[in-house]
């Protein structure tokens, strides 16, 4: 978008970040004349943050900031030393920092690679974070007075204590938070609203307080280490509170202010995951449910690592979610594009975003079991070897619902997927599967249209009455989409296997999508019929041993199925 700031008559029209270019954001900022106070305050403080590089036509404003001008080279020299020092982020989720014993266990872990000058990215303790959005929740009714009687209050500083207690580690490194959070939690009480804005402030409350432990836990057995929060480096997002999205500027600003303070004093950084800074509100924003793992590969990206471990409780990125079919087994390696389907698609274990910058940057993703750390886990690079690939992995989405559209109008109508994804985008509800005819249009909602909360019925109710104005419509709920993630070279030989399978176990699919990209392809089944679904395409294709074309040609089966 272009913006123009006047002031006294003088224009600077520069480019503000909008969902579209946001990435855009000031770094590639430029603007001609003088801009105003109110300009120069915003320039000013992202230049504090490290976060403005003045490049072309800077009339003015190099003088006030004392900025320094960055060309290219400067820019590989900076990378270059970045690289010379911080080697790679390990980033832990929450079931890996659940109790003092596990912290203990990573502290050693930690140790264990001595070549390693780490960046460490943690997620707050077990499920503080759930604990602490029930806390907030009951805190909208349970009035002042009982505020501090919050049952997850409670459960969230017994944890904590315990924890601080049984490393050894002195209370006051959490204290004045846990003091914080019970006052938050009383003026949501006297307020009687929970705004995303404080929710996301809440739950910022987990991840401070576990790097805090971590860092002093670190401090304590002799190993240097450092807390930051990420909200205070550099880690500037969209004010879109509870999924809040990384901007360009932060990249920069986190590589000078972790590489700086470790050249200065060389001590183990331990950096707050999932939190960030809203560019307009500065006030704390979080990168939507999992995001520390997208706040380790933006670390990855900004410094340049060599490489980004993800350290989780399972043996790296499996066939299927382990807890829908135990039997699942650990992909070795993955593609960026692979892997950010597959999450996409809703694999719990990585953040559907974290792939984009350890793409761009080119970083290797390691992910890797705390509780195993001898199994190899899962490498995800920029390229594999594909020649013996066939299916990767299956993801299972719950819950979705299903629309059925037929145009009212005449065959050939101009214009008429356009009015229908106008609907969605007016409405704010994002599509996820879509197959469509000329005219007639099959799509699935997205369950979660933020991360945090389900698509209510007053909302699908909104969205019939909308379609309704242009065409039939109907909603069928409680379906699933069954992903299939593989090579694009042999998509044919995976809808064969595939749909001979489902005819096989008599499972009616109610809508095939196939992307551009071929690296996935979605079925649409009926919940109930999701697990039996799951668990025979796993059996041949992961445990009947490699599937090839000459184990069985089937089109005819498919072509029966896609005729019924
Ligand atoms: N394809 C998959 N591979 C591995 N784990 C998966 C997959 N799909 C879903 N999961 C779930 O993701 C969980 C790990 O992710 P997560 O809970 O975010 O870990 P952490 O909190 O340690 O970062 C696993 O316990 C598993 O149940
Ligand atoms: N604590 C946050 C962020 C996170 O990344 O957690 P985990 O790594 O445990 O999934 C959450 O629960 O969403």
């Amino acid at each position: 978008m272009e913006a123009s700031l006047l002031s006294g008559g003088f224009t600077a029209p520069c480019n503000f970040p909008t969902q579209q270019n946001q990435h855009s954001l000031l770094p590639s900022l430029s603007f001609v004349g003088f801009p105003s106070r109110s300009f120069f305050a915003l320039l000013e403080n992202a230049a504090k943050n490290g976060a403005l590089r003045v490049k072309g036509s800077k009339k003015g404003i190099q003088a006030v900031l004392g900025q320094r001008q960055l060309d290219e080279e400067d820019e590989e020299q900076e990378n270059d030393s970045y690289a010379n020092a911080l080697t790679c982020v390990m980033k832990f989720g929450g079931s890996s920092v659940a109790s003092a014993e596990r912290i203990k266990e990573i502290a050693q872990l930690i140790l264990s690679f001595p070549e390693e000058n780490p960046i460490i990215v943690l997620s707050a303790m077990g499920k503080t974070t759930n604990n602490l959005l029930l806390a907030g929740e009951k805190a909208v009714g349970c009035g002042v007075s009982n505020a501090s009687e919050i049952k997850e209050l409670s459960f969230i500083k017994e944890l904590h204590h315990r924890t601080v207690d049984e490393l050894g580690v002195d209370r006051s490194v959490i204290s004045e938070h846990l003091e914080e959070l019970e006052q938050l939690l009383k003026g949501i009480a006297m307020m009687k609203e929970l705004t995303l804005r404080t929710r996301d402030y809440l739950v910022s409350f987990g991840e401070c307080m576990s790097t805090r432990i971590f860092a002093a836990y670190l401090n304590k057995i002799g190993v240097k280490a450092r807390q930051y929060d990420a909200f205070d480096i550099g880690f500037i997002t969209t004010d879109d509170f509870t999924n809040a999205d990384i901007l360009e500027a932060t990249y920069p600003a986190v590589a000078k202010r972790l590489h700086d303070d470790w050249i200065a004093d060389p001590a183990i950084p331990v950096v707050t995951g999932f939190l960030g800074k809203g560019w307009k509100s500065c006030a704390v924003t979080t990168l939507g449910r999992g995001g520390s793992d997208l706040s380790a590969t933006t670390i990855g990206k900004a410094l340049g690592l060599r490489e980004i471990q993800v350290w989780k409780d399972v043996d790296g990125v499996l066939t299927c979610d382990p807890s829908i079919y135990p039997s699942a087994k650990p992909v070795p390696v993955l593609t960026f594009d692979e892997a950010a389907e597959l999450a996409y698609f809703g694999a719990q274990v990585l953040h559907p975003q974290s792939m984009r910058p350890a793409r761009e940057g080119d970083i290797p993703v390691r992910v890797k079991n705390s509780y195993n750390p001898k199994a190899p886990g899962t490498l995800i690079t920029k390229t594999r070897d594909m020649t013996e690939a066939v299916l990767t992995s299956i993801v299972l989405k719950r819950n979705v619902t299903m629309l059925d559209i037929v145009s009212t109008r005449m065959l050939g109508q101009v214009g008429f997927l356009a009015k229908v994804f106008s609907i969605f985008e007016d409405l704010g509800i994002s599509v996820d599967v879509v197959a469509t005819s000329e005219v007639s249009l099959s799509l699935t909602l997205d369950p979660a249209k933020l991360w945090s909360r389900d698509l209510i019925q007053q909302e699908l109710d909104n969205v019939e009455e909308e379609l309704e104005k242009i065409a039939r419509v109907k909603l069928l709920q409680h379906r699933s989409i069954i992903s299939l993630i593989g090579n694009v070279q042999r998509s044919s030989l995976i809808l064969e296997k595939a749909f001979h399978v489902l005819r096989t176990h008599d499972i009616n699919v109610q809508m095939i999508s196939q992307g551009a990209s071929k690296v996935n392809i979605s079925l649409i089944v009926n919940d109930s019929e999701a697990e039996r679904c799951i668990e025979a395409l796993h059996q041949t294709f992961f445990e009947s041993g490699k599937v090839t074309e000459e184990n069985g040609s089937l089109a005819d089966d498919l072509c029966d199925v896609l005729v019924n």
